[in-house]
């Protein structure tokens, strides 16, 4: 389905908001590392990463490599930043304690 991607200023703003992401500019995307205690805290962070993803039917890109874990967040049906990866980023910072 085709999403809209953000105005210069939402992302702008956006990217103001989500003080703890990176900005891909080739991508456009936004960009986080998460590192956690030892694999198994990674993975548990995965999975619930995973639901929300599920449930939002927005998936990020994501790597790990033991107790981190590289996510990538861009809208492949908008060719870069829409709302869906802003609401996304920060259900998954919520999940932080
Ligand atoms: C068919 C399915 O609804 C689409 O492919 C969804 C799934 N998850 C998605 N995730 C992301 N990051 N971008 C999308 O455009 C996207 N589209």
């Amino acid at each position: 389905m085709h999403v809209e991607p953000l105005s210069e200023d939402d992302r702008a703003e956006a990217l103001d908001t989500l003080d703890e992401w990176d900005y891909d500019e080739a991508r456009d995307a936004i960009t986080r590392r998460f590192t956690f205690a030892d694999f198994s805290e990674a993975f548990a962070f995965m999975t619930r990463v995973a639901l929300l993803a599920e449930k939002a039917n927005h998936h990020p890109e994501w790597s790990n490599v033991w107790n981190r874990v590289d996510v990538l967040l861009t809208t492949h049906d908008a060719g870069g930043l829409s709302h869906k990866d802003v609401a996304l980023a920060e259900a998954i910072d919520a999940l932080l304690g």
